[in-house]
């Protein structure tokens, strides 16, 4: 695990976390069961988030190891994460500058934060190197994260007082050719439930 250097933002890289053919299986995974992206608090602009999502079913053994995998190398109480999410980019999506954390007060975190809390952790593995396009950028810090094959990107979306950390920013960028497949995995404050 490396870390990045940044005073903003805790971040982690490791490269190579799952080989390829554990790739492989995620992605034929995605490929059979995905919808539409949603998102939390729409803003109006229906080409904020053109992506599709796969809800994992730890019945199928490559998700399974996958979680035991970011239960040992995360160290967070298993109990505190969200179910595996796969995601899908086709040429062309994206998934425009938002946060992962929900904003405190509003709506949105009265609906999605009731009883798990705020998201804390983002845990995301890229599946597949994209021919063109598709890297994830971190304006606040100026930090650009190419998809590699098992590359593991994880980051700390709040501070130790649990105030949503803004520096986290972050811009799924379209993908110019080729397709691109990610694993999300995010952790709350409080058990899922
Ligand atoms: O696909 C990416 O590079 C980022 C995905 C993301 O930010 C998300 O699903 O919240
Ligand atoms: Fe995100």
């Amino acid at each position: 695990m490396q870390r990045v250097a940044s005073q903003q933002l805790e971040m982690f890289i490791k490269r190579d976390f799952l080989d390829e053919a554990h790739c492989e299986a995620l992605i034929a995974l995605i490929e059979k069961q995905r919808r539409p992206s949603a998102i939390s608090n729409y803003n109006g602009d229906d080409a904020f988030r053109t992506s599709e999502t796969c809800d994992l079913d730890q019945a199928d053994e490559a998700v399974a190891r996958l979680e035991a995998m970011l239960e040992q190398m995360s160290a967070i109480d298993p109990r505190h994460g969200e179910p595996l999410q796969g995601q899908r980019y086709e040429t062309g999506q994206e998934f425009k500058g938002h946060t992962d954390y929900f904003e405190p007060f509003s709506a949105e975190y009265e609906e999605f934060c009731a009883v798990a809390g705020q998201r804390t952790w983002t845990f995301m593995i890229y599946l597949n190197a994209v021919e063109a396009g598709g890297a994830t950028r971190f304006k606040a810090i100026d930090k650009t994260i190419r998809p590699q094959p098992g590359k593991l990107v994880a980051w700390n979306n709040v501070y130790d007082d649990g105030r949503p950390n803004p520096a986290t920013i972050h811009h799924a960028m379209k993908v110019r050719k080729g397709r691109k497949y990610v694993i999300t995995k995010w952790y709350r404050a409080r058990p899922w439930g």
